[in-house]
């Protein structure tokens, strides 16, 4: 494997450290005495601390705050997953876990990421703290991807098993994040901002680890500290288009039929929840690509940031950094004028801007006239997969088989490496996170026996990279802790690098 492969893996690597959760935590809370500074606003500590967390990364954001604010802090309550505390430890993590005299209760839940009786316990009992706090108090709250299904609180008459039932079917339906949580906002009691006022009059200061495209702090575990502006229609307007509105149970009815469980709650309240809260967002896609751009540096390499939005179709996405790399390496002093026109009409498929398209062939047409050396292209997002066959993938690694394709194919063979790797290290159900492909791919595979198109159609990406050169193409960095969806990282060489096809 070339160099390039190993850099690629350590701009990765440089990506998911700048957002592990005692890394944001870190760089987010600072105390000085009795002062503690978060999001530029200064809190004054008085033994008045209060602690509550719910998602994938909370647990590790939890103990470097506990770790940070120490004696100050009363008490906490986080919702974590099901059997992360032994996974963690498993995994060598035992930082992410809480000491054993901390004044924080862990409680774990959502089995399969699906809100149950266990994080119904856990949403109850962050409720309750949350209610008893008073103007003196202040309140932390940790939030990251997976805390919609952590904090669960049916808005009555409707049972845990109904919510539960229209999100399984939304998400079936191939609902995207936006439309689900829109749903999820609107049958909650905690979520939409129902958590922020639960607080009364206490101080709340959110921190975010962002696991949503463009981090909208609404959506990202259904805003429970941000107060919820959809209107009924448009969560009417959602259970329509995925044919839900007439078999819904008569108390999803009743709840939607009210102007909305948060709205209810402001009327009976007398405060407002922008008064008192603040939403920090201290991890997310695009931390994660500023760090592994300077890693890149490092590295002697000279990075582009394409856009840390990237989503659609993975076909599509290949086909887009197949383009790229024979934009940047085709030979010759200029790349051929059709190439920029055909990548400008990707863009809306892939959610990437003409604006940042252009960017980048810019930078990339530079290098090509400087001869700078190697391009590292980053991006980030969730691009998605049609799942047809039953095999064993996720969406990084099928991701990364089609670059390879791409970059095999062509009548040039490119000389380009791509990386696409999921930061929580876990890609679909696989214990890879993704994959490291080139232009070599094509006649590797052939050359073992192994049909590429054969695994592509049934899914089976992980099966497939396996198999070849016993596994040395997967990324497997183990479970990360952290969540700030996927990161693609594209080295492309000079163009006079650029190997002929024989
Ligand atoms: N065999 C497969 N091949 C390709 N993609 C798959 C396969 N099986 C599942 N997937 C994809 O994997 C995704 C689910 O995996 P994963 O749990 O990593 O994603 P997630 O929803 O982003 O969760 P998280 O937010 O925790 O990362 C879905 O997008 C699904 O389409
Ligand atoms: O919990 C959730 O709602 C998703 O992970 C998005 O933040």
């Amino acid at each position: 494997m070339s160099s390039l492969d190993t850099r690629a893996r350590a701009v990765f690597s440089a990506a998911v450290e700048a957002v592990q959760p005692d890394t944001v935590v870190r760089r987010s809370l600072e105390r000085h005495g009795d002062k503690l500074l978060v999001g530029g606003q200064s809190f004054t500590l008085t033994n008045n601390l209060y602690l509550v967390g719910f998602g994938k990364a909370v647990l590790g954001m939890a103990a470097e705050a506990e770790r940070i604010v120490g004696d100050h802090l009363i008490k906490g309550v986080v919702s974590v997953p099901h059997g992360i505390q032994n996974t963690l430890r498993n995994h060598g993590k035992a930082k992410m876990l809480l000491e054993s005299h901390s004044r924080i209760t862990v409680m774990e839940g959502a089995k399969h990421n699906l809100p149950d009786r266990d994080a119904l316990k856990s949403a109850e009992c962050i409720r309750e703290l949350a209610s008893g706090l008073t103007e003196k108090d202040v309140l932390l709250v940790l939030i990251s991807g997976g805390g919609s299904a952590l904090l669960p609180a049916p808005a009555p008459p409707m049972s845990l098993q109904e919510k539960q039932d229209v999100t399984r079917k939304l998400a079936a339906a191939g609902a995207t994040i936006q439309d689900l949580n829109t749903v999820r906002r609107a049958l909650s009691l905690l979520k939409g901002g129902g958590l922020a006022q639960c607080a009364n009059t206490a101080k709340v200061v959110a921190l975010i680890l962002s696991d949503v495209i463009g981090d909208p702090l609404d959506l990202i575990a259904s805003g429970p500290t941000v107060r919820s502006d959809s209107r009924p229609e448009e969560v009417w307007a959602i259970l329509d288009r995925y044919k839900l509105s007439d078999s819904l149970p008569s108390s999803v009815k009743e709840v939607l039929s009210k102007a909305g469980p948060c709205e209810l709650q402001v009327q009976e309240q007398p405060h407002e929840v922008k008064d008192h809260v603040s939403n920090v967002v201290i991890g997310s896609n695009t931390i994660a690509l500023e760090c592994a751009s300077r890693k890149a540096i490092e590295l002697g390499l000279r990075p582009v940031i394409l856009a840390p939005g990237v989503c659609g179709d993975v076909r599509s996405v290949a086909r887009l950094y197949g383009l790229l790399s024979s934009f940047a390496c085709s030979p010759g002093k200029e790349p051929p004028p059709e190439l920029a026109a055909e990548i400008l009409q990707l863009g809306p498929d892939v959610g990437i801007e003409s604006w940042d398209l252009c960017r980048t062939m810019n930078v990339l047409v530079e290098e090509r006239k400087e001869g700078w050396g190697a391009t590292c292209l980053l991006a980030g997002g969730e691009p998605t997969v049609q799942l047809t066959g039953k095999g064993r993938g996720g969406r990084n690694q099928e991701l990364a088989l089609r670059v390879g394709l791409e970059l095999s194919g062509g009548e040039v063979k490119s000389g380009a490496v791509f990386l696409s790797g999921g930061t929580d290290g876990q890609d679909g159900p696989t214990e890879a996170a993704g994959a490291v492909t080139d232009g070599e791919l094509m006649e590797e595979a052939m050359s073992q026996g192994l049909d590429i198109d054969g695994f592509l159609t049934n899914n089976d990406s992980f099966t497939f990279f396996s198999q070849l050169s016993e596994g040395r193409r997967l990324l497997m960095p183990g479970l990360t802790g952290t969540n700030v969806m996927d990161v693609h990282v594209m080295l492309l060489p000079p163009s006079p690098q650029t190997l002929p096809v024989i």
